[in-house]
């Protein structure tokens, strides 16, 4: 008989201590879930956690919330005296606190986009990816195991950015290394939300090839999304709602039920898909002209790169990039995990350092020191990125946020709004059944996506850069917000999403093939 490692009898789950009997528990409100739970997870066993409320199931799963009765949930491995959160591992990327990942240790717990990149100057605040997964910067007189160390660097493909400021990885690089922190941990269950947003296929491969490898020496919990692939090491499977505990047990007794699953999944979204509200979505989507810099004359070009280097501590990023951007045109950015994407659309920002290059036209504008300011430059542009998403206050409710979108330069709500803009943010608001008094801490990380998104698009931006925006994103979010893309004829799109159902329909790509060498691709998108 294997032995049982968590064990969950019927159990109620608060989000606050309080005193409650069984009845005041119920009317409070405070309940996670409106149906008691019982799961058991038997040594050995690795679960995937599948439905619309796995993050808050996986939290349940790591010892989070309060169980009512106090005792309903039991490590039953632990020794006497044992923190379940020292032998249990929770890694949620999308869960930010403000300037902060959820782990505490953060994308550097900056505050500003511009500070990635400044991290390779003289400023050397941040940790070495090498002090981070082996949890040295508070710990100094820690050794590291070097063997052990070595083999996931190895395995996660993180070789060469050992001695990199963790504030100087990419995205995907920056996850890989946050799975490496957690696994040279050697908890013994880890629990993973999403392991594979925003990797791109090959990562994705990497990443789950050492999970299941890791899965021989611990139990390995994992939450996907109704739609994403099972990996083949998983062996049981949970379905969760907004309720509870729908079912669970061995993956191959529930094949049947997550095979209608998906299908009933697929045919809302259709159904969704044909009443949604056109028009509204056309009355979004009405063309506007409010650039002050638009100039119809120039063929329509918005964007010019002119032959761009860019070089962080004598290493090339971007070489000889060369690229033009018009009116109309809906450009996919394609590259692998730290092919330097995210670094492109940040010198259109101006929140690089080297952005400030008369190489970069923007309508025609060649830019300039002291010509060139940030406020006028990003007057023009609506952005969403995990970055953003990552530094976003969090105390700021659903209206406040899109209503930032009216703002450049700070995240502080929105003062001396026009009518037209109030009414616009209200529009969105209906459209999606927002709540406008909401904090955006509070919101479901779905939500937090897509009030970011609106945020991007509120002010009719010419240039709109969509990084990884629909990653996270519910289908039937993704759907409304794709239907929204489908008709914008705006200016021009930028976007980056690895995922592709993640990404609206684009006519244009650029493909970083191997850029600190100068190879890209352009293309039309078929
Ligand atoms: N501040 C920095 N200092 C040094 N290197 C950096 C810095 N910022 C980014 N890099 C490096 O530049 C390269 C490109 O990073 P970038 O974030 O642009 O990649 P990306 O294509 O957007 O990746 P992802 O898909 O993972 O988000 C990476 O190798 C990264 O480590």
């Amino acid at each position: 008989m294997s032995k049982r490692i968590i064990s969950i009898e019927n159990a109620f789950f608060k989000k606050a201590l309080g005193i409650h009997s069984q009845r005041n528990l119920l009317k409070s409100g405070e309940l996670v879930y409106k149906n008691p739970v019982t799961f058991h997870v038997n040594k050995g066993e690795n679960y995937a956690i599948i439905g619309s409320s796995k993050s808050i199931f996986l939290k349940i799963l790591a010892g989070h919330f309060i169980p009512h009765p106090l005792k309903a949930r039991a490590y039953p491995f632990l020794e006497h005296n044992t923190w379940p959160n020292s032998v249990i591992e929770l890694l949620q990327f999308t869960n930010n606190n403000y300037g902060k990942a959820a782990d505490g240790s953060g994308n550097g717990g900056f505050t500003h986009l511009g500070a990635r990149y400044e991290t390779f100057k003289d400023l050397e605040i941040d940790e070495k990816m090498t002090d981070f997964v082996c949890n040295l910067s508070y710990n100094s007189s820690h050794k590291i195991d070097k063997n052990k160390f070595n083999k996931l660097v190895t395995d996660l493909n993180l070789k060469g950015l050992e001695d990199k400021f963790i504030n100087g990885l990419s995205n995907g690089q920056f996850r890989r290394a946050r799975i490496a922190k957690a696994l040279y941990k050697d908890t013994k269950i880890l629990i993973i939300d999403d392991p594979f947003l925003g990797l791109d296929p090959t990562a994705t491969k990497t990443v789950s090839d050492v999970l299941a490898n890791a899965s021989k020496t611990r139990s390995i919990i994992i939450g996907l999304r109704i739609h994403d692939k099972v990996p083949e090491w998983i062996d049981h499977v949970a379905i969760v709602n907004e309720n509870g505990l729908d079912v669970y047990g061995l993956r191959e007794n529930l094949e049947n039920k997550l095979g209608r699953l998906l299908e009933q999944h697929f045919n809302e979204q259709n159904e969704k898909k044909q009443v949604l509200e056109l028009k509204k979505l056309t009355k979004l989507n009405k063309k506007t002209n409010n650039s002050r810099n638009f100039n119809p004359t120039n063929g329509g070009e918005i964007i010019e790169i002119d032959g761009i280097d860019v070089v962080y501590g004598g290493k090339p990023i971007l070489k000889n990039l060369t690229w033009k951007v018009h009116d109309g045109e809906k450009w996919h950015i394609r590259g692998n995990n730290g092919s330097g994407k995210t670094t492109l659309l940040s010198l259109l920002t101006l929140d690089h350092p080297q952005s400030w290059n008369n190489k970069i036209s923007i309508f025609g504008e060649p830019r300039k020191t002291g010509k060139t300011n940030y406020f006028d430059t990003n007057n023009d542009i609506g952005f969403t990125s995990p970055e953003l998403h990552a530094i976003f206050p969090r105390n700021r409710t659903v209206f406040e946020t899109i209503g930032n979108g009216f703002t450049v330069g700070n995240y502080l709500p929105p003062t001396n709004l026009k009518k037209d803009e109030i009414d616009k943010i209200n529009q969105m608001i209906n459209f999606f059944k927002l709540d406008p008094t909401k904090k955006f801490g509070e919101l479901q990380v779905s939500d937090q996506k897509l009030v970011l998104f609106l945020r991007a698009i509120v002010k009719d931006p010419k240039i709109l850069i969509l990084d990884e925006a629909f990653s996270a994103m519910n289908e039937e979010t993704i759907e409304k917000c794709k239907a929204i893309m489908e008709d914008w004829n705006k200016g021009c799109v930028l976007i980056i999403g690895h995922v592709e159902d993640e990404v609206p329909d684009c006519n244009k790509y650029l493909k970083l093939i191997d850029a600190p060498n100068g190879k890209y691709e352009v293309g039309n998108c078929n």
